[in-house]
């Protein structure tokens, strides 16, 4: 197995949220392989609500479900922030594995704290993610709800986390703010949906993948969509792979691109939409050509809706399209929604060959398949 040579000990501040010195010390995402056409979308831009880059982003909203978010600029304090966590991800994963135990909260069914490497199923066959991650509650941080216990090198980091996830929430508004309109939905429909102060699932992820042996390379977190409204994505190497739209679709990598992060689109937001927005159904393999040599971090935002929010057609739009007739929608909240997604392929709960389909989300209507 490769050894790990990356470093990224120095916290450094970025001038206009360029990578920081360390990242130019990984090798670059191949030339030659096929990636998935995310537009590329610029946060000025839809700030300054102009036209043509609002209709890109809706556009992307209801085709891929995925694009890239240009930070650099107005986004600069949060790209700053993300360089600072994948540093305390280091960290983080650098203790003893007795040590990150002592904070899997899986047993009072909670998804919040540390996951262990091969601790959930990723395929119908029962094989083992090659993955750890942890996930650090917004309702924590913000003191919405009571602290959970944490590592010191987190609990040292509470002001780091609530910045992060002040301007990752700022990101999700903003681009609520804009689908409303697009739906024409009332006002502040989905901005209502999503309080800051409310309880909901929202959390940032720090993900660890190992280097894999040569010989010996598969999937390291399961195909799915993402199950609530809007993720915040930094990716620095490659791994990530979206499963375009279209029966006879082809998984393609998504290029990390520095200085950018990674938008999609969740279930709450199909169920919200009845499927006019999408979903993305996606998948982290090894990264790469040279990269796959390399210990992959990522980081996330994962904004959901208010705990009581019900996952269903929101009424008062015109575009959003009517169920079918004879339709009749699960009665599921947000928050047990994600509580069966999150713990739906866990070997421990469920057992490493259980009913697969019992658990997905929106990933059919995300095939767009109508064959
Ligand atoms: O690590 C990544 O690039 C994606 C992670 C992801 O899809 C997830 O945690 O839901
Ligand atoms: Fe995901």
């Amino acid at each position: 197995m490769a050894t790990e040579t990356l470093t990224y000990t120095n916290g450094t501040t970025t001038l206009n949220g360029h990578a920081p010195p360390s990242q130019t010390s990984l090798p670059p995402f191949p030339v030659d392989i096929p990636t998935a056409p995310l537009l590329r979308i610029s946060l000025s831009k839809l700030q300054a609500n102009d036209t043509e880059e609002v209709e890109r982003f809706c556009h992307a909203c209801e085709d891929l479900g995925f694009f890239y978010l240009d930070l650099r600029g107005p986004g600069d304090e949060i790209l700053d922030d993300a360089n600072k966590l994948f540093d305390v991800a280091e960290q983080l994963y650098d203790l003893p594995l007795e040590e990150k135990q002592k904070y899997d909260f899986m047993s009072k069914k909670s998804y919040f704290g540390y996951k262990g490497l091969g601790a959930a199923v990723v395929d119908r066959k029962g094989r083992l993610d090659r993955n750890e991650f942890y996930n650090v509650s917004k309702d924590d941080i913000l003191e919405v709800s009571d602290p959970l216990p944490a590592p010191t090198c987190l609990a040292n980091q509470r002001d780091l986390f609530k910045s992060f996830m002040l301007s990752a929430h700022g990101i999700v508004s903003m681009v609520l703010k804009l689908l409303n309109e697009h739906l024409e939905l009332p006002e502040r429909t989905l901005s209502k949906l999503h309080e800051l102060r409310r309880p909901s699932g929202d959390q940032v992820r720090l993900i660890k993948a190992p280097p894999q042996p040569k010989d010996d390379r598969q999937t390291a977190l399961g195909e799915h969509t993402d199950f609530g409204s809007v993720t915040v994505l930094f990716n620095r190497l490659g791994g990530l792979q979206v499963l375009p739209p279209g029966k006879d679709a082809e998984w393609c990598y998504v290029k990390p691109l520095s200085g950018h992060a990674i938008i999609n689109l969740g279930d709450a937001m199909v169920k919200f939409s009845n499927g006019l927005l999408r979903s993305n159904i996606h998948r982290v393999v090894s990264p790469p050509g040279a990269q796959a040599d390399h210990t992959r971090y990522s980081l996330v935002y994962f904004a959901r809706p208010n705990n009581e929010v019900l996952m269903q057609r929101l009424s008062g739009s015109n575009k959003i399209p009517e169920l079918d007739a004879d339709e009749v929608e699960e009665d599921i909240n947000a928050k047990d929604w994600i509580i069966r997604r999150a713990m739906g392929h866990r070997v421990a709960v469920h057992g490493k060959e259980h009913d697969w389909d019992a658990f997905l989300g929106t990933e059919v209507k995300s095939r767009r398949d109508n064959s």
